[in-house]
């Protein structure tokens, strides 16, 4: 009797999707590689925001990352280790951020009836920190930038080669190489229809993002903003948002201007073939002209601005072909405006781990080598099918949706504009079906539709 066949899978890309997967398919008892193209792991040191969504995915990973998460996690101020306590719903307060009425509250986006908090929030670099802990030892190996994928006959594997020259085998692959994915555009999504949709596409909105230590903040704003919670600010075309991490000891702020209505000299989209630009203080400023002093101050003080050109997707007809599978911004990169882009990312970690380890693990041993590697690539197919079909709709609703809450929050919405009451109706009940996800449910629905796909002929 011929012992069962694990398979051996690549994930290229070692951000927070390809760390996360790592994590999922560790507990799963599944070997694999991570291919990562820089020297080390690394991600910038900006805050993120989690969703009570990407909370529970990650819990749901791996146990571990709760404890990963207390040693790095911001909620809102008066908040117990747990977050929990009074005004733990509370993911955002939405407030007039032009010179007239700065401050004036619209609305407190809250999160109803969970025991997650409405928000939590990490820094990037220590939240990569703890979770490389929970990878195992050699699992990584760096300074391999993917260059294409081929199908090797002869033996059944996927080849992966890499810009120094060397390669690797595989039996399935999972790209989570980020919004300029090689994966997607040399191999995924190659068909005649696919040459914009494999690309990304620049959204006309620009970012500048800065950190403050806390008591700077306020002394900067001179106390005319809560360092205790996340604020968003509304502007024409704008926002500025701004929230507590490090356990409240920095605030991170995000200002963002579409600027598809500047048309001094080429268009935005000629403009912005940069992805990260220096531009001076002045620069930033006129975008954020007619703003309060606060806001401005806070601009002012951040020191040699870089200004982020901000890029999505459009929606694929597949994040899978064959044994290939894309995830994370690899396969639905999208705005930031509703703080879901790694999220989804822990989302898919999520699904496909569970997905992979539930169906590969109970296949049938079968009688010769040469079966048990067709049937074993079967039924890596199978899975990788059902998790592009619970995932794609999802992931790719909210990029639609994040490019629509940049246009309510900036006055810009359509039919609501800045109708304020129209702009606390739409902003109050916006986020509740991203972040009341049954994430056990779509587990499941994923391993019975793999199971399906695995028993038809
Ligand atoms: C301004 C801004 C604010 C944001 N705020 C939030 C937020 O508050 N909440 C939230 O959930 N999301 C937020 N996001 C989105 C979030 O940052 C991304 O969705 C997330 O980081 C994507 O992770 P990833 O691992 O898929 O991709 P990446 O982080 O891009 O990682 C890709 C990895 O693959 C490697 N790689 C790339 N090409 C290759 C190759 N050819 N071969 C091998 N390795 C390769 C890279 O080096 C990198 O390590 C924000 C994004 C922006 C721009």
């Amino acid at each position: 009797m011929l012992s069962h066949q694990k398979p051996t899978i690549a994930i290229v890309g070692g951000g927070l999707a390809g760390l996360t997967l790592s994590i999922g398919l560790t507990r799963k008892g599944i070997p694999h590689t991570i291919y990562e193209s820089a020297a080390k792991f690394a991600e910038i040191g900006a805050g993120i925001a989690l969703g009570p969504n990407s909370i529970t995915a990650l819990e749901l990973i791996d146990p571990r990352i709760k404890d990963v998460l207390k040693k790095c996690v911001s909620y809102n101020e008066g908040l117990d280790g747990q977050g929990e306590g009074v005004g733990a719903d509370e993911w955002l307060d939405i407030r007039i951020g032009e010179e007239q009425d700065f401050n004036s509250i619209i609305t407190t986006i809250r999160h109803t009836g969970s025991d997650k908090p409405g928000r939590a929030c990490v820094h990037r670099a220590k939240f990569l920190e703890g979770l490389i802990d929970l990878i195992p030892p050699s699992t990584a190996v760096f300074g391999k930038s993917l260059t294409s994928i081929t199908e090797v006959p002869s033996t059944g594997k996927l080849s992966l080669s890499f810009a120094d020259g060397t390669s690797a085998t595989a039996d399935a692959i999972i790209a989570c190489d980020g919004i300029k994915s090689v994966a997607r555009q040399n191999y995924v999504l190659t068909g005649p229809i696919d040459q914009k949709i494999s690309r990304p596409v620049f959204t006309n909105d620009v970012a500048y993002r800065g950190m403050f230590p806390r008591d700077r903040f306020s002394q900067i704003v001179d106390g005319a903003i809560s360092t205790g919670k996340g604020n968003l600010f509304c502007g024409p075309s704008s926002y500025v948002v701004m929230y507590p991490v490090e356990k409240g000891a920095m605030m991170n702020v995000v200002a963002i201007k579409n600027i598809s209505s500047q048309k001094s000299q080429a268009t935005s989209s000629q403009r912005e073939t940069n992805w990260v630009q220096n531009v001076t203080q002045e620069t930033m400023l006129e975008d954020f002209e007619g703003w309060g002093a606060p806001i401005k101050a806070l601009l002012k003080n951040i020191e040699s601005p870089q200004r982020w050109a901000l890029y999505d997707h459009l929606p694929a007809s597949t994040f899978v072909k064959g044994r290939v599978a894309l995830m994370g911004d690899a396969a639905h990169a999208t705005t930031p405006h509703q703080g879901q882009g790694a999220g989804m990312a822990f989302e898919d970690s999520l699904v496909l781990s569970n997905i992979l380890g539930q169906v590969l693990n109970e296949a049938p041993t079968q009688e010769s080598e040469v079966q048990e590697t067709v049937h074993m690539n079967k039924c890596i197919e199978s899975c990788l099918q059902a998790y592009d079909e619970v995932r794609r709709l999802r992931t790719q609703k909210v990029t639609a949706t994040s490019r629509e809450m940049g246009e309510i929050i900036g006055f810009a919405g359509k039919g609501i504009g800045r109708d304020l009451g129209k702009l606390k109706a739409n902003l109050d009940v916006r986020m509740n079906w991203i972040w009341d996800v049954d994430l056990p449910g779509e587990i499941t629905r994923g391993v019975v539709i793999a199971r399906k796909l695995n028993s038809s002929v």
